[in-house]
């Protein structure tokens, strides 16, 4: 169980983030709303990158941190690894170099090669970042933040910028890897097709507040000729593409009732 009661103010922007919850152990999980509504705050609080001001956070049994106590454990005590959305290789270490400098010495930590297999990345060893592709890019940068097999892996919107195939591709290979390694997976996302692939549970956030955990299929519940708008189709643009109780629906465009933008609710009628 992660446990969490966490407050924070900035006083510079006067917003205020509130967030609880009580989280299964293991689960893939989406923090999902809107842009500027505290996702990315959230998770760096997690990690301990960012300090809150009120609360707690528990993982199993280990308190992260407890600020009525003054109780903070480092960044680098906490069993987390992080992908953001930039990933930050280091451009001059080859792929088997980035792994070794992330890798720390414990029973529990994968070693170098059991990692490149495990992320598909065998064979790449003496390569550096700027010859790997998107994908492989991606790849490694998840190697690094699971060589250690974390309690947590957060994830800040990591697929963004690389094409639907490869997308697709990595949803197929990643849900049997993060099942493997048996980590708790928050990932902050916008995107509904991509937590529908990936994750079991959403944790939505507005304005600074976070609500009851939903499981993805309720959250996307189908209601009458509505839906979540992903953009046009890019093999046939006179369909729009709509996530619909987890799935997704191609509706002709010109059914479509009001212009929306991505991520947003649509309507249509036949
Ligand atoms: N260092 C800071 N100082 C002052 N205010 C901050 C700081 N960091 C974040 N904020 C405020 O917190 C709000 C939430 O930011 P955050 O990046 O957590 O949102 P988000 O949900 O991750 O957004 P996005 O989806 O666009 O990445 C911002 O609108 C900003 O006003």
């Amino acid at each position: 169980m992660i446990s969490f009661d966490i407050q924070h103010h900035f006083k510079k922007s006067g917003f205020s983030i509130a967030a609880q919850g009580k989280w299964p152990q293991g689960k893939r999980i989406a923090l999902y709303g809107p842009s500027g509504t505290g996702k990315t705050s959230l998770i760096l609080i997690m990690t301990g990158l960012m300090k809150a001001q009120h609360g707690y956070l528990k993982v199993k049994d280990q308190l992260w941190f407890d600020c009525a106590k003054n109780n903070h454990l480092k960044p680098q005590k906490r069993k987390v690894g992080m992908v953001f959305q930039d990933l930050a290789l280091f451009p001059n270490m080859t792929v088997a170099e980035q792994l070794a400098f992330a890798r720390q010495d414990s029973s529990k930590s994968y070693t170098v090669g059991q990692m490149m297999a495990l992320c598909q990345l065998s064979g790449m060893e003496k390569m550096l970042p700027e010859q790997l592709s998107g994908g492989q890019k991606q790849r490694l940068a998840l190697a690094r933040a699971l060589i250690n097999a974390p309690e947590i892996l957060l994830l800040d919107e990591p697929f963004n910028g690389l094409d639907q195939g490869v997308k697709q591709q990595l949803y197929r290979d990643l849900k049997p890897l993060f099942q493997q390694i048996g980590c708790t997976v928050v990932m902050v996302s916008h995107d509904a097709e991509e937590i529908a692939n990936l994750c079991e549970w959403v944790y939505p956030m507005k304005a600074g507040k976070g609500e009851e955990l939903v499981a993805v299929d309720e959250f996307f519940q189908p209601s009458e000729n509505r839906g979540i708008f992903l953009g046009l189709d890019a093999d046939d643009p006179v369909y729009a593409k709509v996530m619909v109780g987890g799935k997704v629906l191609r509706i002709k465009r010109e059914a479509i009732i009001e212009k929306v933008t991505i991520g947003e609710d649509v309507r249509w009628q036949w």
